[in-house]
């Protein structure tokens, strides 16, 4: 089923993981006249969904996600994560960004484990689980290597390992692939099923990439020009594990057609 009305989509709601209702947020200025970034967002994430969001460029995604990681507080609304009001940085969400800035003077271990020690929690519990991961996402050996050592491809596989390392229940991803080239995306795209898989997180996606969003989702959420509301709220039922044919398929390009004219009604994707 797709549907563009958000309105009509009908979940259980004691599966509902992050709950957004009414969140606005403007950002203050110099000049006094404040920037409306959001109008008012209703959005229920459930447990274990992979949600993207894609928009025009400045709509407001970032925003709604540094909202999600607890960075920036909403002007008015209320978010909250398992029914608790959020307020601020929680262990339970992961965030991974377009860059994913390591620290060059750590090794690629200690690097992924910074937020353990960040909180304070004890690093030798979390060492072998550090390793397994980055094993997922075929680092194994690269464990005593430098930042400097690895490719851009490589440095994001270990940004999103840090962010999973201290294993929150939400994962928030904003434009992760967005600085790599297609290969390399594609490759990050399989890992990212894979850890979805064996994980469980509930993950929180944004991209430029409608095909990206389409192929790795459950549901693709679509939101208009600035200030950015959810216009749109499509579910994926494409089966899973999917793989680059599945991209030929005509239901994959039905779905990404759908999604690519609500967005072009909107604003455009970029
Ligand atoms: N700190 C800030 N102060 C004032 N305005 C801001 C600030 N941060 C963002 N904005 C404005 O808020 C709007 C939304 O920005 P945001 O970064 O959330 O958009 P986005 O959809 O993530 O954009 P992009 O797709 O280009 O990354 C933009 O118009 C931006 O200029």
């Amino acid at each position: 089923m797709t549907t563009t009305d958000p309105a009509q989509i009908d979940r259980p709601e004691d599966d509902r993981l992050i709950s957004i209702r009414g969140a606005t947020l403007a950002y203050p200025t110099a000049s006094g006249e404040p920037v409306q970034a959001l109008d008012p967002i209703d959005l229920d994430v459930a447990k274990q969904a992979f949600v993207s969001l894609v928009g025009p460029s400045g709509c407001g995604k970032s925003t709604l996600l540094k909202i999600l990681a607890g960075l920036l507080r909403q002007s008015k609304g209320d978010v909250t994560l398992s029914g608790t009001p959020l307020s601020g940085p929680s262990p339970h969400v992961g965030v991974v960004f377009q860059q994913p800035v390591l620290l060059p003077w750590l090794t690629i271990l200690n690097n992924v484990l910074l937020p353990i020690r960040v909180q304070k929690r004890d690093v030798d519990q979390y060492r072998e689980r550090a390793r397994e991961l980055l094993s997922m996402v075929g680092l194994d050996g690269f464990e005593s290597r430098y930042p400097s050592e690895l490719s851009g491809g490589m440095q994001q596989r270990v940004g999103i390992v840090r962010a999973l390392v201290p294993d929150p229940e939400i994962l928030l991803m904003d434009e992760p692939f967005g600085a790599l080239d297609a290969l390399t995306r594609e490759q990050l795209n399989d890992d990212l099923q894979t850890i979805w898989a064996e994980q469980r997180k509930t993950v929180f996606f944004i991209t430029h990439s409608i095909p990206e969003a389409v192929y790795l989702s459950d549901r693709v959420l679509v939101m208009s020009e600035r200030p950015g509301r959810i216009v749109g709220d499509f579910t994926v039922d494409l089966p899973r594990r999917r793989t680059l044919d599945d991209v030929a398929t005509p239901a994959f390009a039905e779905l990404t057609s759908q999604i690519r004219h609500l967005l072009n009604a909107k604003g455009g994707i970029d």
